[in-house]
């Protein structure tokens, strides 16, 4: 049964739509407390709010500051305002408020259970509509549900529809090409190629002919025609990765190419047409680059008409849990080990964790993780984050020896934790035995007198 919330402050009126509205589960409020409390609460889809509450019924002003504070916390209820019958002026600014439709009184049943019923139709359609498009774009490896993330997809719906020059900005593995994927797979493009090509990663001597191709005799070992990645990617989407390791020279040309939408293979003389939607990623500071005169300001222009942040994951709340228990899915499938999720601190290990290298690297300790499991889930321990802190990673410590005595240390101190300072037990969870533990906690000067310690 759906749940509807009255804000009345009438108790004959209250009275009135229960007994009409009986197919849902009806909550009231009186006053603009009790029904924040109840929306928090209950999270209903639809509401209906008299604009007359107190401590003033004879005017709008509480009710209308009411509907202010509902759609602030959801801005998607369905709010139905209720007026006085010649109230139409409260009943307009209401809908200019956001709204989503007004009845004025008196309070006719059969018409009142239509209105609610539609809202309650409206506002199922959009969830809908909602969960399919998340779907869709699960269905392109794309998983996140924070509102960064949430942000990103509705860029990613517009860029798709229309013919832009897209500039994806983020860390390294945040999903860069991911997203570049995921608006090409959505743009009516999709059933063209996808081509992307890394600036980085080709010597830079050998990028020129890879993005533009050469013809044969070009060069020594040019032995025939070769059609560069751009007329490869003709009808379809060209992603340039670290496009800020593009080589100045080369930067000059890519510019000619995207201005006139025309090409040279390396060595023609042949004006090649050729149609492409263009996108370009770095995790660079192009800005700088600019200044320090190694980007070209036109060539940013070009490929920036608009630009995502692709948020780092760290600043993606719970979108760590929710790639972590997607990417523990993909592990199980791989490996012959089936576990069944997380311990609660691996959970909060994984939240506190700083992720320098985004969800390639999640994606990597889970699955590692996921191998390394004795039982059916991961612990903290399996994930191994502990020691890999931010800090910890700029500076290499002296030897091994010193890191493991540092995890020796971190592991005794734990265990004296959890056990409240109790010897033997610590012995036991170290798998030690009582001397053994004394010669270590008197090696790393450990204090176990805590007040609360009972040495056996
Ligand atoms: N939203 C996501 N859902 C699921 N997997 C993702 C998501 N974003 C990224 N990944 C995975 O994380 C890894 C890194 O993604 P990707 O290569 O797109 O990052 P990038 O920002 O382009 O990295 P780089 O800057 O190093 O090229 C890939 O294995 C990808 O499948």
């Amino acid at each position: 049964m759906e749940t509807l919330l009255v804000i009345e402050d009438d108790p004959g009126i209250q009275k009135q739509l229960k007994w009409c509205l009986a197919d849902y589960d009806v909550v009231f409020a009186a006053n603009r407390q009790e029904a924040i409390t109840a929306l928090r609460r209950y999270e209903p889809k639809v509401v209906t709010l008299d604009l007359g509450l107190p401590p003033d019924p004879t005017n709008a002003s509480e009710g209308l500051q009411t509907l202010k504070e509902i759609l602030d916390l959801c801005p998607n209820t369905k709010v139905i305002v209720i007026t006085g019958n010649d109230d139409k002026d409260n009943a307009l600014k209401a809908i200019e408020l956001g709204a989503h439709d007004f009845y004025q009184k008196p309070i006719d049943d059969e018409i009142l259970s239509v209105i609610i019923a539609r809202a309650f139709v409206i506002t199922n359609l959009e969830s809908e509509n909602i969960r399919l498009r998340q779907s869709s774009l699960d269905s392109h490896g794309f998983i996140g549900n924070s509102p960064q993330i949430q942000h990103v997809c509705r860029m990613v719906d517009r860029i798709a529809a229309c013919e832009i020059s897209t500039l994806i900005l983020g860390e390294s593995g945040t999903g860069k090409e991911v997203l570049a994927r995921a608006i090409h797979d959505r743009s009516p493009r999709h059933d063209k190629p996808f081509v992307a090509i890394n600036c980085a990663s080709i010597p830079e001597h050998l990028l020129e002919s890879e993005l533009f191709g050469f013809e044969k005799g070009a060069f020594t070992g040019a032995h025939k025609t070769t059609i560069g990645k751009i007329e490869h990617a003709n009808g379809g989407t060209l992603f340039l990765d670290e496009i800020g390791d593009m080589p100045y020279p080369l930067q000059a040309k890519i510019l000619r190419f995207l201005q006139e939408k025309v090409i040279e293979r390396v060595g023609g003389r042949q004006e090649i047409p050729v149609d492409v939607k263009i996108i370009c990623a770095t995790h660079q500071n192009l800005q700088q680059m600019m200044t320090e005169k190694t980007f070209r300001e036109d060539l940013f222009f070009r490929i920036s008409e608009i630009t995502i942040d692709n948020p780092p994951l760290r600043e993606r709340g719970e979108d760590i849990v929710l790639l972590a228990r997607f990417f523990l899915h993909l592990a199980n499938q791989q490996t012959q080990h089936k576990i069944n999720g997380f311990t609660d601190e691996a959970i909060a290990a994984l939240c506190q964790y700083h992720w320098p290298g985004n969800i390639r690297e999640l994606q990597n300790k889970i699955k590692s993780a996921a191998i390394m499991a004795d039982g059916k889930v991961i612990s903290e321990f399996d994930l191994a984050l502990t020691s890999v802190d931010a800090s910890a990673q700029e500076k290499m410590p002296l030897n091994l020896r010193q890191i493991r005595d540092a995890a020796e240390k971190q592991a005794i101190s734990k265990a004296l934790t959890m056990t409240d300072g109790n010897i033997s037990r610590a012995a036991n969870l170290l798998g030690v035995t009582r001397p053994t533990l004394y010669t270590l906690i008197e090696k790393f000067s450990l204090n176990a007198d805590a007040p609360s310690s009972t040495t056996q």
